[in-house]
Formats: structure tokens, sequence, C-alpha cells
């Protein structure tokens, strides 16, 4: 993020919004799967797609990225391998638009956070974009934790 110290944290119900991710590959793998979970809609834009997308569950935009492409979108989530292109989309991006670009945590709006999730519980943790596989092996440790106390009723994630 680009300059916040203390961002604001939020559970957004994703289900009427539209939400572009560019690039299809291990990344966009992760963040489509997070994205489903929410019941966004999710339209890919990209040549290729990792085999693990379920082309029937988003819109398919089988194209390198041009400006012009994420107009009606409501999040915009930048993960090429290639990025000069992750910058343009954040530079395309109005100020109503929320954008995560995964190959540079300066030119983000939002960071995504590692999440335990159950009927009852949602637990999320941040690093604040630091070190991503800390708040995993965080996650990892909460979820044992939880497991003994058995508050979490989950599967793994
Ligand atoms: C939590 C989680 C949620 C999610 O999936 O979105 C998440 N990253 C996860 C996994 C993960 N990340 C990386 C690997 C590969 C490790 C390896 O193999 O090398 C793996 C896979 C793994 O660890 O399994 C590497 C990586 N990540 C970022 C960069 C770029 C940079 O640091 O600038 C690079 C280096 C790229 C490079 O240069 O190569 C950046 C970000 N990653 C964030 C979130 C945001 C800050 C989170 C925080 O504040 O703590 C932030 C800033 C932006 C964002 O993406 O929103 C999810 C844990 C899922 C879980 O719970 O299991
Ligand atoms: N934030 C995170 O959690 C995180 C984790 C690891 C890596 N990264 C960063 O994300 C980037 C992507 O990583 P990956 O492992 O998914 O890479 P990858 O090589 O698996 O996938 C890249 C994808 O981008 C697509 N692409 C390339 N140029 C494009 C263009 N002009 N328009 C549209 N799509 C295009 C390719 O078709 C491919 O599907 C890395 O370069 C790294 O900087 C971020």
């Amino acid at each position: 993020m680009r300059n916040v110290k203390h961002p604001y944290p939020i559970n957004i119900d994703l289900s009427r919004k539209a939400v572009a991710v560019v690039g299809g590959g291990a990344v966009a793998t992760r963040k489509i799967r997070a994205l489903l979970d929410a019941a966004a809609n999710v339209t890919v834009i990209s040549p290729v797609l990792a085999p693990e997308i379920d082309t029937s569950q988003v819109t398919w935009r089988q194209k390198r990225y041009e400006t012009g492409d994420i107009q009606a979108m409501d999040m915009i989530i930048a993960c090429t391998d290639d990025a000069a292109v992750n910058a343009q989309i954040t530079q395309d991006a109005t100020h109503f638009q929320l954008v995560n670009n995964a190959s540079d945590k300066t030119q983000s709006d939002f960071f995504n956070v590692a999440k335990l999730e159950d009927e009852t519980l949602l637990l999320t943790v941040s690093t604040k974009g630091k070190s991503p596989a800390t708040a995993k092996r965080i996650k990892q440790t909460l979820r044992r934790w939880l497991d003994d106390q058995h508050w979490f009723k989950g599967e793994d994630q």
C-alpha cells in the first residue's frame, strides 16, 4: 500500500461486484479461488490460463492486457509476470477502483490477507505487506491452537 500506516480492515461482499484478474498463472489461481469463495463475478484477462482455473466459473478474455480492459471493473488484481504491465494497470485505474498490484506493494490500494474460515469464524492475518510467508505460518499456528480449543470446524485452507 502506498503510504498508509494503519490500513482499514473490512470484510467485503463481492457478489454484486465485477473483479478483473489480469494474468492467469500461479498467483491468479490463488487469488481467483478466494474471489470465487466470496461469490465475486470474476473476469480473467490473459492470453494463457493455468489448468487449475475453471473457465466455467470465470469469464475469460483471452488476450494481452490493454488500457480500457478494466474500465467497468470495481476491483482489479494485476498479477501478470510483467511488472511494467502491472504498473500500467495501476496507472489506468481511477480513484474509485480498488487495485492490488501483486508484484509491487507500493502500487496497491489493498493487500490480500491469509484467512481461516468456518461457519461462524473468519480470522485474517496480515503482516502489512512485510512477509506473506510469516502470515501463512501464523495462520497455520492459529489453526492448530483453535483445533486444540475445539473452536474451529473448517477445512484446511
Ligand atoms: C496472505 C496471502 C493471501 C493471498 O493469497 O493473496 C498473500 N500472499 C500469499 C502467499 C504467497 N505470497 C508469495 C508466495 C510465494 C512464495 C515463494 O514460493 O517464493 C506465496 C505462496 C505461499 O507462501 O504459499 C510471495 C509474494 N507475495 C507478495 C510478493 C510481492 C511483494 O512482496 O512485493 C511476493 C514475492 C513475489 C516475488 O518477488 O517473487 C505480496 C503480497 N502477498 C500478500 C498476501 C500481500 C501481503 C500479505 C501480508 O500483509 O502479510 C502482498 C503484499 C500483496 C498481495 O498479494 O495482496 C497468501 C498466503 C496464503 C495462505 O494463507 O496460505
Ligand atoms: N502477491 C503475491 O501473492 C505474489 C506471490 C508470488 C509472486 N508474485 C508476483 O506476481 C507475478 C506473477 O506470478 P505468477 O507466479 O502468477 O506468474 P506466472 O508466470 O505463473 O503467470 C503469469 C501470467 O501472466 C500472464 N501474462 C503475461 N503478460 C500478460 C499481459 N500483457 N496481459 C495479460 N496477461 C499476461 C501469462 O499469460 C500468465 O498467465 C510475479 O512476477 C511476482 O512478481 C506475487
